[in-house]
Parts: C-alpha cells; sequence; structure tokens
C-alpha cells in the first residue's frame, strides 16, 4: 500500500495545492485527458494521488480511504462528527480563506448582534406564527454556533447555492454562508452580525486517524513531513 494524499480536483483550491505542494518540492499533476481524474506525485516515494471533490475530503478521511487530505477547515467540521477524533490538522496552507458568518436583511436597523437575532426571531415568531428562517449549507456548525450563543427561536432551511438568493426570494430571513470579499452580501442587501462569525475557514492538511498506517505508508508520511517542515 502506498500513502494516499486527496487534493481537489478542481475548484477555487485545486491549483493553490498543487503549487504549494510544488514550492516544497513535491510535484502534484493530473494525468490523462482534462475529465480524467488521474493523478501523478513526483519527488516523494510511496505517495499516491487521489482527486476528488473538496467536500468530500472529509468523509474519504474518515472512511480511512485517504491517509492525509486537503481541503477547507470548514467543510471538515461541517461534515464530520466530533471531527477532532478522526482527523488531524497537520498544518495550515494559507490560502482559502473564507469566513462563514451570519446575516440578515441591512434594513434590520435594531438587528446588529447574536442577542438582537434572538429578540427579533422571539418577535418574529409571535407575529408570524413560525420560526425565522436561516438559511445554509452548514447545518452542523450554525447549529452548534447558535446554541452556544443563547438563540434558540429559529429554523434552518437548506439551501445548497445561492443563499444570500433566499432573503430577497422568501424562502429565508436570514442567512448563513461563507463569504471572503463580501461582494455577494452587499448586493444582496445584508449585513453581517457583529459577532456572527461562526468560523474562519483555511484551506489545511489534514491526516487521518482511521486509516491503515503500516510501515510503508509511516515512512512515506515522515519523508513528506520534513519535505513541508512540519512538526507534530
Ligand atoms: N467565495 C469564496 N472565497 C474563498 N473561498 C471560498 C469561497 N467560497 C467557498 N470557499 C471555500 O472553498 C472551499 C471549497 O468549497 P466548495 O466545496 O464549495 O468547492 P468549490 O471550490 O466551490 O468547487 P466546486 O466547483 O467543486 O463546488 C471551502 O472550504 C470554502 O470555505
Ligand atoms: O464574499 P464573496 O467574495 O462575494 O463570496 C461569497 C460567495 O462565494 C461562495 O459561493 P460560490 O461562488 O461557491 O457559489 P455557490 O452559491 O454555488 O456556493 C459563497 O457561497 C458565497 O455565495
Amino acid at each position: 500500500m502506498s500513502l494516499k494524499l486527496g487534493v481537489p480536483s478542481k475548484g477555487r483550491l485545486m491549483e493553490k495545492t498543487f503549487d504549494w505542494f510544488a514550492a516544497r518540492g513535491i510535484t502534484l499533476s493530473r494525468t490523462g485527458s482534462d475529465r480524467e481524474y488521474a493523478g501523478a506525485v513526483e519527488g516523494a516515494e510511496g505517495v499516491e494521488l487521489v482527486l476528488l471533490a473538496a467536500g468530500e475530503i472529509p468523509r474519504e478521511l474518515a472512511a480511512g480511504r485517504i491517509h492525509l487530505g486537503v481541503t477547507g477547515s470548514d467543510l471538515v467540521r461541517e461534515k464530520l462528527a466530533a471531527w477532532e477524533r478522526q482527523v488531524g490538522a497537520l498544518t495550515r496552507l494559507g490560502f482559502g480563506h473564507a469566513d462563514l458568518i451570519i446575516a440578515v436583511p441591512r434594513f434590520w436597523v435594531d438587528v446588529e448582534t447574536l442577542d438582537d437575532l434572538d429578540a427579533a426571531a422571539a418577535a418574529f415568531r409571535a407575529a408570524h406564527g413560525h420560526r425565522l428562517r436561516i438559511a445554509t449549507k452548514y447545518h452542523r456548525l450554525v447549529r452548534d454556533f447558535l446554541r452556544e450563543a443563547g438563540v434558540a427561536d429559529y429554523a434552518l432551511v437548506d439551501s445548497q447555492g445561492a443563499t444570500e438568493g433566499t432573503v430577497k426570494n422568501e424562502t429565508a430571513e436570514a442567512i448563513a454562508d461563507i463569504t471572503s470579499t463580501g461582494e455577494t452580501l452587499r448586493a444582496n442587501h445584508l449585513k453581517i452580525l457583529t459577532d456572527g462569525c461562526v468560523h474562519r475557514s483555511e484551506a489545511t492538511l489534514f491526516k487521518s486517524r482511521n486509516a491503515a498506517w503500516g510501515d510503508r505508508e509511516v515512512a512515506a508520511l515522515e519523508q513528506v513531513k520534513r519535505m513541508l517542515e512540519l512538526r507534530d
């Protein structure tokens, strides 16, 4: 067996991940045609490249089908229950920064904080007979964050994309989504709660705790760690 390294196969993290490894002497490349998800590794012995969607890498790490994987720290926290028991973060990669935030309509002048949201949620329920809806694809992270913050009177509605549009479309009153430049929020007349940052995400190299770590994989990991200048 060789050490399996899972890397995003496309999307915003792929190229930067390839560049990051290349700068440290490990050349990752896609082989075959543009549409074929096959990869090659040069510069590190006993390492096999597995190209996967960023969102699937947490599950593959947890299942032990890959030994190492690069993905957003938000995706690992969202997709894995008790993530720290299943994977370990080896190093942050310095790119893929994005904040998971809670935002409400800009015209809600009385709502700036989570406490305000809690009050607005209670008032909303009394006025409308149903709970204030928050659209998101980050169910686990948002639920945990709002529980900690003492906000209870809301309902999560699932939104797998174009989440900022749900408020205008009247399928939600508030949203929880990733932002980087803030442009999508501004364009959709939304504002971030001042204490509404759920998680600051960054591309991160994770190690599986559940994969089979035989002598060959351990030796390959030691070599990779030396090249990447990682300590335990
Ligand atoms: N606007 C953004 N700017 C920077 N990073 C982002 C942004 N949106 C999402 N991300 C981050 O990119 C990572 C990958 O996101 P995602 O799974 O949506 O894949 P993607 O890059 O959009 O590719 P795909 O086309 O496969 O959906 C996540 O960790 C997320 O935090
Ligand atoms: O702060 P900004 O720079 O405007 O970026 C934020 C947007 O980027 C992401 O969407 P993505 O492009 O992945 O599309 P999606 O709606 O399919 O998630 C995210 O879901 C926001 O909608």
